[in-house]
């Protein structure tokens, strides 16, 4: 779990993580440590800085975005206008440099004046003819993208797709002109580019450049669709039977029979038979995420069987199969009384019961890659490692040759005075305590020594001082004595380490540094989850802020989410600003850190919803854990139609459970268990602080299900033991000395020190960039009081515009889920919930119920038609 290394080689790791610092070089020079370049030199680094501090800053992705479309809109329009009016401005733009612009524009017919006149000219006419209309569209598409932070469609692929045909099409139509001899009239068409290649190659090859044109079709068709075989039709009376019988292969048993019959229908009369279309285990598998019911229309074999078919189907069918290509069978006719909806479905089920799964095979990576969740924000830009501050005076624990003689002495002649004899002694400075490791003389007993403990700590007249005895699996006895200055171990100092730095873990969490110096990483992913305790004022806030930070330095957003729970409500204000990267809420709070100890039972709740969604998700993929789904989600093998969608890291921090414990109690311990028991698999974890570390508020229940736990300086033994299990953390010397006991091992860290303007910098530095639209939404969950409470507030006389809609797809899917809603509807979360609580007013669908989806109390569309028209009439 954890992965010690030695912090010795600060400079080394700087340069291992050059672009984040080479990004954000000027800032360095905040604290005037590292900016020693002559002045011209820092003057452009800054104006590098301010350009990309202007880049990730939203507010100028959002002006650019909006930009770019007005543009966009501008030069189609011009485009267009020079398409149909053009050849009366090519005079006017011929005359521009030549008269008073007020002529020129009052000559001009194109609907964008003389600007969009000349800009049309240019493109349209020098250059690409219709083809320069791809250029407003690509132009759009990046603007929709920069304004909204997503894609209208994949921008990269349709970028090189409309490039390409502004080329082709250039070519294409300047043979056409070409050869009609129409370029007086027409050359606006293909442009200046089409018309003069079609001129060269016509005067070497003749005809041949047609050939030409053909082959660069083809050749960006083998590269851009990934092309690497041809397989041609066979139109052959034997392939058409060979196909159905391989499609009757894959369908199930009760449906051959119908085969049957259509074959020999077939083989007696070649043009006409029919079948039975086989449908419930199709529709199940391709219809929607969540399971259908037996009433759900979509699903019901009455609408797909029985149907007489004509032959043409099956045949065109097995036709495009043999050729390689996918062909989408409707039969309109057959359907032509459901909705669209169903359509829509129906469509999909006769396409999918011919079509392999392109979630089975790689073929979805070929065409699009694989899927990088960091494309959510692929502006992001992780913190940088100079937003910490350096702490140059503070390097080294100072302890001086006199004072490692001197307590070296002491411990002898204490050990000496009861009659103890030792081998050797060796000491090893650590930041904050020095450890004199003793190999006693043969015969000396253990006990003996560590009973002594009061003893010594008396004649080095020195605090905290530790016995370990045996040290283990060393042979020795230690004795931690705490160093008179000790060495503060800053944030950045473990940041820049080697170990953090190239630490592959999922999610690592640098804890501090151990007595022999080493920075000590451990992942929290395996932890699975961390206890922490300490008395008021040893550092468990700092130790929070720390591991908040290794976190949020190493996870990109759409990797990792916190739900911040501060029932003190100051300790984590400071992470407020990543409400639109790292943080999750319930939908429909208000604060992003959760202080109310309400919202925290709900929180809690839900988490536990979430929970029980990602096991089923996994369920459903065949994945053991968070790692496997999302490995399987990145190689597209997992439909997100089917509800499936890459899953973030859960990080769940409360800063003071006593305070739950004393207000909430069962409340809170029944679903921290529950969680910290099962959690883990699918990526949720837990840290949770505590000042009292009583039993009544780690109880058995939270104590068993927290293997990892951490404990600084506590004011009594017994505190110590219901932390730790053993004695110890009642010795330590506090400002963040502290135990941390993990597979049955205690180790005594040093942690890092990061102060309250180090995590304003952090987390101005991650707020201020674009981040998602809100906080990650976890599932609803309204406690007792809540759920009753609200019903009553919904107003049906003021429905939602898409009430009706939402209804009824409600109804075909049976289904009472507020996902689906926002999946089918595209609306967001808040809507889609508002939606839900209406039709439960309405009683389309039954309350709320959990995890599960709501029960849909109206069977059929016919009903529901009847329950809106009744509405209405309200
Ligand atoms: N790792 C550390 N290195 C150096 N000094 C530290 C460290 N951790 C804490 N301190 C010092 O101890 C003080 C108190 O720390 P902190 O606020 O984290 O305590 P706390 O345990 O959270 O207290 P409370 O429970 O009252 O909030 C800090 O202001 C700082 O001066």
């Amino acid at each position: 779990m954890a992965q010690p290394t030695t912090s010795s080689r600060q400079n080394t790791v700087r340069q291992a993580i050059p672009d984040r610092n080479r990004q954000n070089t000027p800032r360095s020079g905040r604290d005037g440590s590292s900016s020693t370049g002559p002045r011209a030199k820092q003057t452009s680094i800054n104006w590098g800085a301010a350009l990309d501090r202007w880049f990730t800053d939203q507010r100028s992705t959002l002006t650019l975005g909006v930009l770019f479309m007005l543009v966009a809109i501008g030069l189609f329009v011009s485009f267009v206008s020079y398409i149909i009016s053009g050849q009366a401005d090519q005079s006017v733009v011929d005359a521009a440099f030549s008269q008073p612009v007020t002529e020129s524009g009052a000559d001009t017919r194109n609907w964008v004046g003389l600007v969009g006149a000349f800009v049309a000219h240019v493109f349209v006419f020098r250059w690409f003819g219709v083809g320069a209309l791809a250029l407003p569209i690509i132009m759009f598409l990046a603007g929709y993208k920069l304004t909204l932070g997503r894609e209208l469609l994949p921008l990269k692929r349709t970028t090189v797709g409309l490039l390409f045909l502004a080329i082709w099409s250039s070519l294409v139509l300047g043979y056409v002109v070409l050869v009609t001899k129409s370029a007086e009239t027409s050359s606006v068409w293909c442009g200046g580019i089409g018309y003069e290649f079609n001129e060269t190659l016509f005067s070497l090859f003749g005809w041949g450049n047609l050939a030409f044109i053909g082959f660069v079709l083809f050749l960006f068709i083998v590269y851009f669709f990934d092309v690497r075989s041809i397989k041609l039709p066979q139109f052959s009376p034997s392939s058409l039977t060979d196909s159905i019988r391989r499609e009757r292969s894959h369908r199930p048993d009760e449906t051959l029979q119908s085969y049957e019959d259509s074959e020999q229908k077939e083989d007696s009369n070649a043009d006409f038979y029919e079948e039975k279309q086989p449908s419930q285990p199709v529709v199940d598998q391709f219809t929607t995420e969540e399971p259908t019911t037996a009433s759900n229309p979509v699903s019901e074999p009455e609408v797909t069987t029985d149907i007489p078919v004509r032959q043409e189907e099956p045949a065109s069918e097995s036709i495009a199969k043999s050729s390689g290509v996918t062909l989408t069978i409707k039969n309109r006719e057959s359907v032509s009384d459901t909705s669209p909806e169903e359509e829509d479905d129906l469509s999909q089920t006769s396409t999918s019961a011919f079509e392999p799964d392109p979630f089975e095979d790689d073929s979805l990576v070929a065409t699009h890659g694989l899927y990088d969740s960091t494309l959510d924000l692929p502006n992001y830009q992780y913190p940088t490692t100079d937003l910490l501050t350096e702490y140059q005076n503070n390097r080294k624990a100072q302890v001086s040759e006199d004072e490692l003689t001197a307590n070296k002495e002491r411990i002898e002649n204490t050990l000496r005075n009861f009659g103890i004899e030792i081998d050797s002694i060796q000491a090893s400075i650590g930041p904050t305590v020095t450890l004199y490791e003793i190999v006693p003389a043969k015969g000396v007993r253990i006990s003996k020594i560590k009973s002594l403990e009061d003893d010594i700590a008396l004649s080095l007249s020195a605090l905290g001082i530790r016995i370990i005895a045996p040290m283990p699996g060393m042979g020795t006895i230690g004795i931690e004595v705490p160093n008179k200055n000790r060495e503060m171990v800053s944030m950045r100092s473990v940041i820049t380490s080697d170990g953090f730095v190239n630490s592959k873990f999922d999610l690592p969490v640098v804890l501090g540094k151990t007595i022999s110096n080493e920075i000590y990483v451990a992942d929290l992913a395996k932890m699975p989850h961390l206890l922490m305790a300490g008395a008021t004022g040893q550092g468990k806030s700092v130790g929070l802020n720390v591991l908040l930070t290794s976190l949020i330095y190493k996870k990109h957003p759409s990797q990792l989410k916190l739900v911040l729970v501060d029932p003190k409500k100051v300790e984590l204000t400071l992470f407020n600003k990543l409400e639109r990267h790292f943080l999750a809420t319930l939908p429909d709070s208000e604060e992003p850190i959760i202080t109310d100890t309400k919202k925290v039972v709900n929180t809690l709740n839900s988490l536990c919803i979430e929970m029980d969604n990602r096991y089923n998700l996994l369920k459903d993929a065949g994945c053991r854990n968070l790692k496997e789904y999302n490995a399987k989600f990145t190689k597209r093998r997992l439909n997100p139609e089917k509800g499936h969608r890459y899953l973030p890291y859960i990080v769940l921090i409360i800063d003071e459970l006593a305070d739950l414990m004393m207000t909430a109690g069962k409340e809170v311990e029944q679903p921290i268990a529950r969680l910290a028991q099962l959690a883990r698999a699918i990526g949720i974890h837990l840290v949770v602080a505590t000042q009292r570390p009583s039993v009544n508020v780690i109880t058995g229940l939270i104590k068993a299900n927290f293997p990892a736990r951490l404990s600084f300086k506590v004011t009594s033994k017994i505190d110590s033991r219901t932390i730790l299990d053993t004695g110890g953390a009642e010795q330590l010397v506090g400002m963040g000395d502290m135990l941390l006991s993990s597979n049955s091992e205690i180790i005594r860290l040093q942690c890092p020190f990061v102060d309250t303007n180090e995590i304003e910098e952090l987390c101005e530095f991650v707020g201020n960039q674009r981040g998602y639209d809100e906080a990650y939404s976890l599932p609803e969950f309204v406690g007792d009081e809540g759920g009753q409470g609200e019903e009553k507030d919904v107003d049906l006389g003021n429905r939602d515009p898409m009430f009706d809609e939402a209804a009824r797809l409600i109804v075909i899917h049976q289904q009472g889920s507020t996902s689906l809603i926002q999946r089918k509807l595209k609306l967001g979360y808040n809507r889609a919930g508002r939606l839900i609580d209406q039709l439960e007013a309405a009683k389309i669908v039954g309350p709320f119920e959990g995890s599960k989806a709501r029960d849909v109390l109206v069977q059929d569309l016919q009903m529901l038609e009847e329950t809106l028209k009744r509405l209405k009439g309200n």
